[in-house]
């Protein structure tokens, strides 16, 4: 049996555990490699189905743990949800009950979604305050000021977030003091069931954003706008029958494509959409890759080429997703030259810095800026994945090691990474996960 296929064998995924894994470094990634659907729009779409009272059919929904778990809530609320792989079924018509309870909510930051659907629909919303990735202090603040401005009475109480309405929510001008992406998903939701039109400046531009939108529109809303900095969202009585595909995953095309870089190889990501990440392969040539590219599928190749450092600033769509900039930290650390990155979106994003220290990585960290090695050579270590970009960049670092890693809690991997392992494998990662 040849290594390849003893590695396929023992990499059955089980969903999620607390888990680790086990990685032999020194591979070179080589190959193709397909794509899921957005975990980041496939959260708010389902939790948009709660507009509805039609049958909802999903195609491209990705097999993660934040999925199971929004479907269990949608549940818990008296919907009808079942998976059949990337298809998903939801009718929304029986929703009874408008709790969203705190054993389903504290572990996905996305679960604050349910919100504006429910007070929209049912005049009626008590949400546990969400939990989701530790990377910075994350308030609702914008959330919850923007669905007062639409009449609901709001009391943050008992770590419950406790949404009222008598009747319907009404539409209005709404600007977000600063860009949300979740809060503008959250007030577009609400709006689209609102009486009369909705306004909202300073909108997110995200691709997620417009993907949500164009599912509510394929329900029967009205919405317009979206991808620019202000929607307007005229609000219909009810929202009836779709079906609808999610788009695919940016972030985890990315997170192949920087994989295959930093280890020299050449890896082709199918099925999703170059459309969706320029900013990220525009410093993925800058860091010397050839990136090619069709309709639904990219290609970086680094065979024969010499890698360098970039400087990354984060900063909402479309400048450089900070969900790509723990994965361009190890690209920078390897690189030679000193690349600097400067986190704006998170105040607690760079918990990889000192995973990264561990095998070898020289990080200075500075407040908001990170200032990364030059040609650092990476050694394998046990680190430990605290965040789910953070644990991608793990990963990455565990592949181009010298030696063997062992990333430890990698259910923060399983909360946006479909089966990860069963994708790097065939692109000649030598790994293995262990179940506890
Ligand atoms: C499930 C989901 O889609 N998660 C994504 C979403 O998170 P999420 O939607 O939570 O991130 P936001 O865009 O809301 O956060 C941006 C910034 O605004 C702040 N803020 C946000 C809301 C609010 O009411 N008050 C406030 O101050 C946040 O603390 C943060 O500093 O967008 C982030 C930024 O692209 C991504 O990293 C996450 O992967
Ligand atoms: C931070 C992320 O997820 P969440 O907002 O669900 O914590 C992410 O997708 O990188």
């Amino acid at each position: 049996m040849s290594g390849k296929n003893k590695n396929i064998l023992f990499s059955k995924w089980k969903g999620s555990s607390m888990g680790q894994f086990l990685i032999q470094g020194g591979c070179q990634l080589n190959g193709e490699v397909t794509i899921s659907g957005a975990k980041n729009a496939a959260l708010p779409i389902l939790f948009a189905t709660l507009l509805s009272k039609g049958d909802v059919n999903l195609t491209n929904v990705p097999l993660l743990k934040d999925i199971s778990t929004t479907l269990e809530l949608l549940k818990e609320l008296g919907a009808s949800a079942s998976q059949d792989g990337h298809k998903v079924k939801i009718n929304a018509s029986q929703v009874k009950n408008y709790t969203a309870s705190y054993e389903l909510v504290r572990s996905m930051r996305a679960s604050i979604l349910a919100l504006g659907p429910l007070v929209a629909r049912f005049g009626e919303a008590d949400i546990s305050l969400p939990g989701g990735c530790a990377i910075g202090a994350r308030p609702v603040n914008l959330h919850i000021h923007g669905l007062e401005q639409m009449g609901a009475k709001i009391k943050v109480e008992d770590g419950f977030i406790k949404a009222r309405v008598d009747g319907r929510l009404k539409g209005c001008h709404l600007y977000m003091d600063m860009v949300s992406v979740t809060g503008t998903g959250n007030l577009m939701m609400a709006a689209a069931l609102a009486e009369g039109t909705t306004t909202i400046e300073n909108a997110a531009k995200e691709p997620e954003i417009v993907d949500l939108a164009n599912f509510i529109n394929a329900m029967g809303g009205k919405i317009s706008g979206v991808g620019t900095d202000t929607i307007v969202i005229e609000g219909v009585e009810s929202l009836g029958d779709c079906s609808y595909e999610v788009q695919p995953d940016r972030i985890e095309t990315g997170t192949f494509l920087v994989a295959g870089v930093v280890s020299g190889g050449k890896v082709k990501c199918l099925k999703t959409d170059p459309n969706l990440l320029t900013a990220v392969l525009v410093k993925l040539e800058e860091a010397g890759a050839l990136i090619t590219s069709g309709k639904d599928w990219i290609e970086a190749d680094m065979h024969g080429r010499e890698l360098k450092s970039v400087n990354i600033t984060t900063a909402p769509f479309p400048a450089f997703p900070t969900d790509m900039q723990a994965q361009f930290t190890v690209l920078n650390t390897v690189a030679p030259g000193t690349g600097r990155i400067k986190e704006n979106i998170f105040e607690n994003r760079f918990m990889h810095v000192p995973e990264l220290q561990r095998m070898g990585a020289n990080i200075e960290l500075d407040g908001n800026l990170a200032i990364c090695g030059d040609h650092d050579q990476l050694s394998g270590a046990k680190v430990m994945a605290t965040d789910l970009r953070a644990s991608a960049s793990l990963v990455i670092a565990g592949l181009i090691a010298q030696g063997e890693t062992i990333v430890d809690e990698i259910y923060h991997i399983d909360r946006g990474y479909e089966a990860i392992e069963d994708k790097l494998i065939p692109l000649g990662a030598t790994m293995k996960r262990i179940e506890d």
